[in-house]
């Protein structure tokens, strides 16, 4: 959190920087039309291009760096030379204006077509869509300097003389402080958004499995209630829990207990169907919501998991401090089944049901389902075989 904070700080100030200059320019633009310039006003025109451009180019480096692509360390220098460089020859060869002001235009458009392109959005979530939003606003930058182009590029030379006081100048530079001011906001609310999106995800997911925590899991089984209840589908829950997981702690140490419990929610998680929910409920406890599932379907599903548990080792060949011999350990579960065919729609009925399974399941010997589907089919619970032990070695 706090190396994000100070790279957002990095960035806006970067930007801030980018801006300071483009004002810059533009007050050099501004004062290049009073009577107060000595010498030639064409010289001023070409400063404060060079700034704006220098300003422009800070801003979109920023911009490149906030989302995650390479920056090159020498681009401003090299739009700042370039841009002196043209001009300071073309002034002192007295060159035809018309290049002049082709030139500056090129390294204007070249910059707002780099800015665009590094604006593209990615996906089709809202950020995305801001993302182009802000990459359509470049490009009509562009696209006008192009046009403009096209105009003095073909201006006979009379005309060309008086470019300086060409209406266009004005909306020109009202133009570009609009777009700029507008992306630069956008480019705020974005980092608004993301930096909500994390806070969000650190709240309600888990730091060890990244399934979500008991408060995300809250939140989730409300959401689902509430729809399931309206449209009166079924829904289901499951409580996993690992068994023995202690001596997992015991024997093999915490690192392998972290190791084992990330790998059985990642299996859990691919047992999933689109739409159920995994959360984690306790330290080695997990819970399924199941959308329109009822006590038979919440049985699969538990079935589901109970067997790929038991027939999924967890490896832990790679983890520091483990003997080379052991390559992996066989780990199952408990399962508590519930329905809201059987409890009703009440969150805390359906916790309290499933959490009373899980209990009957491990009094019964682990490694095995509850449920209340007897309740519904008048069957006594599905059990799975018994674990023989706790979590056996594959050497
Ligand atoms: N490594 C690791 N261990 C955890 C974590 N959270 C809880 N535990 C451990 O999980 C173990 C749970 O032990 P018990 O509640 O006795 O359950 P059990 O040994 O699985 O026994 P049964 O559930 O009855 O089969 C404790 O030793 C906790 O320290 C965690 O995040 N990482």
């Amino acid at each position: 959190m706090i190396s994000g904070a100070y790279q957002q700080r990095r960035l806006i100030m970067g930007w801030v920087r980018g801006l300071l200059i483009f004002a810059c320019g533009l007050a050099v633009y501004f004062f290049s039309q009073t009577s107060l310039i000595i010498g030639p006003q064409s010289i001023y025109i070409a400063a404060a291009v060079t700034l704006v451009a220098q300003g422009l180019s800070q801003l979109v480096n920023g911009i490149r760096m906030f989302r995650g692509y390479r920056v090159y360390r020498y681009w401003t220098l090299l739009v700042i030379t370039t841009l002196l460089a043209c001009n300071a020859v073309m002034l002192n060869m007295h060159i035809s204006n018309r290049w002049l002001l082709l030139s500056n235009l090129a390294v204007l458009l070249w910059i707002f077509a780099y800015g665009s392109r590094s604006l593209v959005g990615h996906g089709k979530d809202f950020v995305a869509n801001i993302f182009w939003l802000c990459c359509s606003l470049f490009a009509m930058v562009g696209l006008i300097l192009a046009i403009v182009a096209v105009k003095v590029g073909l201006a006979d030379q009379a005309s060309l003389d008086g470019f300086g006081d060409w209406s266009i100048h004005a909306y020109l530079v009202s133009f570009f402080m609009l777009i700029i001011t507008a992306v630069v906001s956008l480019l705020l609310l974005i980092m608004h958004v993301k930096a909500q999106a994390g806070l969000q995800a650190i709240a309600t997911l888990d730091g060890l499995t990244g399934v979500l925590n008991r408060r995300g899991l809250q939140e989730a089984a409300s959401r689902m209630q509430a729809v399931s209840q309206r449209i009166q589908l079924p829904m289901g829950m499951l409580i996993v829990d690992l068994d023995y997981f202690k001596k997992v702690n015991d024997v093999y140490g915490h690192l392998v207990g972290d190791v084992v419990l990330k790998s059985c929610a990642e299996t859990i998680r691919a047992a999933l169907r689109g739409g159920d929910v995994i959360g984690r409920y306790g330290g080695e406890e997990f819970c399924i919501l199941m959308p329109n599932t009822g006590e038979q379907e919440a049985m699969v599903l538990a079935e589901r998991i109970r067997r790929i548990i038991e027939v999924t080792p967890v490896s832990i060949a790679g983890v520091e401090s483990m003997s080379r011999e052991t390559q992996a350990i066989k780990c199952t579960v408990s399962v508590g089944a519930v329905s809201s065919e059987t409890m009703g729609y009440v969150i805390d009925a359906l916790f309290a049901a499933a959490d009373q399974n899980l209990y009957r399941a491990k009094q019964n010997g682990r490694n095995r389902i509850v449920s209340n589907i007897e309740q519904l089919l008048d069957k006594s619970p599905v059990k799975g075989k018994p674990a023989k032990r706790h979590a056996s070695v594959i050497a």
